[in-house]
């Protein structure tokens, strides 16, 4: 054993200290196996400066050799006893069945009072029942410091040498907290692998298993299946050769380590027993399907567990239903001087929402077209399918839904996941509150900071059994079924507070299967696509003034539904072309519903040269195509009553009073402060950075024009209202997209950060804004 004895202590720790202020969390920290894990998370601990001293065993000698002469640690050995001592964290990164041996190796190397003296011991291992099993067989009672964990990270490639100190940064470690466990070494523990990246969640040992067997255990036990049979087959040369992608993504797990894995599907055997037998059923279904040729329950499946994959995806990640890599998104955006062109803008959120809502509850199939295949709405369309039903789509903006009639939905398995969407959550808690099963409501960061009250208290009071559990009256939103409550809804007179059209559409939704009446009376008008397509499906609905109402117990049939284009999306080019010099442009079929018309009057009432032609109906909702043109803009006192007529546009509107001749005062909009971020204090802060003069008030925004009353068609006078500069839209669709506007009238480059939710309401912005003459670059950011 001369080279370990030679190993100990031949290295001096090159420590960066220097570079923190904080001393290191461990004095010395003891890695027990150097494989991908073991050896990943010494160099983490290594260039995070985590401890005074790093040591290791291994039986491989070499890899322990090129660790002490690369620097990573300060000795090693192959036997425990020679290293250990004074360590006050034991990493084991053994093979499950190998932790058996190493504990006693401990056991032995340290007495009792060094294992009591504030020493860590954690695993790394994919299993917990056995290893904690383990532990008690070994040590008498288990040591005050040991924590089980789990990192759930890990590559195909073993060994020293595929190590990463970048391998737990965004994933998950799991820890295992027991009632034996001293409460400072889990927090030592956590804020070790927090440093490096990883995100810590606590889980009891047998749940932990069981969800392994599932998620890890039974996936690798297929791949290693399926190389396996393919390699039996006698012309395996031919499989391998024209393997397709397909065989390459599902079996590249099973390059893993055979021995790891081995131990991992003993040590976890009656769960992932469990999870094959489970698995079994399944494929046997699909078997059976196939050779019935039952093509509709086949493409349900297939369907259902695609939009599935997709969004556990975005759940797991809490984030909207964008592409996760393109997180840090931005537009790089070179001023341009005019727009010009005739273009369609993509389908309306509002009633694209409410297609799928009144589709699903309808009964026989409704078709759409012209869906806005938007974050915002696919979130709704998935929550429909999470309770069971089919939807086919969307395809190029076509689905095709199959009602499942009012009492038709089916409990979700799983939280329904709103996204971004404040429309989706607070339309269907109206929904959920009548039906007899539970069901959970939760959304991305932003939305699970909005209000819900507004809409889970009169629920409340119509008999609804909701919890707004977030920190003060926010999501995510707990709904407990009627069939537990015992009693079906009561109809209400419901005196709004805020004309809000998602609270009034959520209680006429509520009173679909409430006792009685519900009425809502609204202090201004807000839209009313929910009365309209309620009427289209054939459900009464009194509209008297301000007064809305509906008589429970009616039914829906389905239908066609042909979604207009968004005004809201409009909003951002008709000002585009107000503001530019020289710009004509004209917006197809876009949806003109009175309700939503606040931009057209309020631009107008700034002196914006807008024009209305081809103007019909489909399908109950008014349409046109608008032509604008650039023109003088005035500054204006915005008439309150337009404000919900126009609650998304303010945030481009303020673009046009900045370049309006004059000032423009908004009041009455305090509503601007609870939409996906507070609109008034937001765009004020942009608009600051952009030499713009606003004062911010509680219910408004109050902006000094910098436009002239010469004719802005005129060269020169169509002057640089907005200087440059680096502009964060809070994660703001509507934000990000008006600062975009702003470009046509800046006199240098501006960067607009966290676009990526543009795909909430507008996906294809940019290509459309460039389309037209706008110079916008997209950064995804993707790391
Ligand atoms: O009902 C709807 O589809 C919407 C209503 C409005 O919200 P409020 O009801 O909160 O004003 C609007 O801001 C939102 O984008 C869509
Ligand atoms: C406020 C908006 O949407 P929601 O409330 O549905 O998130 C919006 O699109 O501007």
């Amino acid at each position: 054993m001369s080279r370990q004895q030679n190993n100990i202590n031949t290295q001096n720790n090159n420590m960066q200290s220097s570079i923190h202020t904080q001393p290191p969390l461990f004095k010395q920290v003891c890695v027990i196996g150097l494989g991908l894990i073991g050896a990943s998370l010494a160099q983490a601990i290594k260039d995070n400066v985590l401890s005074e001293r790093l040591v290791a065993v291994d039986r491989h000698a070499p890899s322990i050799d090129e660790a002490i002469q690369q620097g990573l640690l300060d000795a090693g050995s192959a036997v425990l006893s020679e290293v250990v001592l004074g360590s006050d964290l034991i990493v084991i990164a053994v093979p499950v069945q190998a932790v058996d041996a190493v504990f006693v190796d401990i056991k032995t190397a340290m007495d009792n009072r060094q294992l009591a003296d504030d020493c860590i011991i954690t695993d790394v291992c994919s299993t917990k029942v056995n290893i904690i099993e383990a532990a008690k067989t070994v040590f008498t009672s288990l040591p005050t410091g040991f924590v089980p964990a789990h990192p759930i990270a890990g590559a195909e490639n073993s060994g020293y040498h595929a190590r990463r100190a970048t391998l737990f940064a965004n994933h998950s470690v799991i820890i295992c907290e027991l009632p034996t466990t001293n409460p400072s070494a889990i927090n030592r523990l956590r804020q070790l692998w927090e440093v490096v990246g990883a995100t810590v969640m606590s889980m009891d040992a047998e749940h932990h298993d069981a969800i392994l067997a599932h998620t890890s255990h039974l996936p690798h036990l297929l791949a290693f299946n399926l190389v396996e049979q393919l390699a039996s087959h006698d012309d395996n040369l031919d499989m391998f050769r024209y393997a397709a992608g397909g065989f390459r993504d599902f079996s590249r797990i099973a390059a893993s380590d055979p021995k790891m894995w081995h131990d991992i599907f003993f040590a976890n055997h009656s769960a992932i027993v469990s999870a094959l037998d489970e698995y079994g059923v399944y494929l046997q279904t699909m078997r059976q399907l196939i050779i019935d040729k039952d093509s509709t329950a086949l493409m349900g499946l297939l369907g259902r567990a695609q939009a599935a994959r997709r969004h556990f995806g975005h759940m797991l990640a809490s984030t909207p239903y964008t592409d996760t890599s393109a997180m840090s998104a931005s537009y790089n955006i070179t001023p341009s001087n005019t727009v010009s062109g005739t273009i369609t803008i993509p389908g309306d959120k509002s009633i694209s929402h409410r297609s799928i809502m009144l589709g699903s509850l309808a009964t026989g199939v409704t078709k759409v077209t012209g869906f806005l295949e938007g974050e915002d709405a696919l979130a709704t369309l998935q929550a429909f399918r999470d309770m069971g039903v089919t939807i086919e789509g969307p395809d190029n903006g076509q689905l095709t839904i199959h009602g499942v009639g009012m009492n038709g939905l089916k409990p979700s398995k799983t939280p329904l996941y709103m996204g971004n969407s404040g429309t989706s959550m607070r339309l269907l808690a109206g929904i959920l509150a009548a039906q007899s099963f539970d069901s959970v409501l939760t959304g991305d960061t932003s939305l699970n900071k909005r209000p819900m009250e507004r809409v889970a208290a009169p629920l409340r009071e119509m008999g609804a059994v909701i919890q707004s559990t977030g920190h003060s009256g926010t999501a995510p939103l707990s709904i407990i079924g009627r069939d537990t409550v015992g009693q079906p809804l009561q109809g209400m007179e419901y005196d709004m507070p805020v004309a809000s059209a998602q609270v009034k559409s959520c209680l006429l939704l509520a009173g679909l299967w409430a006792e009685g009446t519900t009425t809502v009376l609204q202090p201004e008008v807000s839209r009313d696509h929910t009365e309209r397509m309620l009427s289209a499906f054939g459900y009464p609905v009194t509209v008297d003034g301000n007064r809305v109402s509906v008589e429970g117990g009616g039914t829906l049939t389905g239908g066609d539904i042909a979604v207009p284009a968004d005004i809201s999306s409009a909003a951002f080019f008709m000002v585009a072309a107000a503001i530019s010099q020289g710009s004509e442009l004209t917006l197809t079929q876009v949806g003109i519903n009175p309700t939503r018309t606040g931009i057209i009057d309020i631009l107008k009432l700034m002196n914006a040269d807008i024009s209305l032609s081809n103007e019909t109906d489909v399908g109950g909702e008014p349409v046109a195509d608008i032509t604008i043109r650039s023109s003088n803009l005035k500054g204006i006192e915005i008439p309150e009553h337009l404000v919900p007529l126009a609650i998304d546009e303010f945030p481009v509107l303020f673009i046009a009073a900045s370049c309006a001749e004059g000032r423009t005062v908004l009041t009455g909009a305090k509503e601007l402060r609870v939409k996906e971020s507070d609109r008034i204090a937001v765009m004020a802060e942009g608009l600051q950075t952009l030499g713009i003069d606003c004062t911010v008030t509680e219910d408004g925004l109050i902006i000094e024009g910098k436009g002239s009353n010469v004719d802005i068609n005129e060269v020169n006078n169509s002057q640089p209202v907005f200087g440059g500069g680096y502009i964060t839209s809070h994660h703001d669709h509507r934000i990000a997209m008006s600062f975009a506007v702003a470009s046509l009238r800046a006199s240098k480059q501006i960067t607009i950060e966290g676009v990526e939710t543009v795909n909430t309401s507008f996906p294809g912005f940019a290509e459309l804004a460039n389309q037209i003459g706008m110079s916008i670059k997209v950064d995804n950011g993707a790391a």
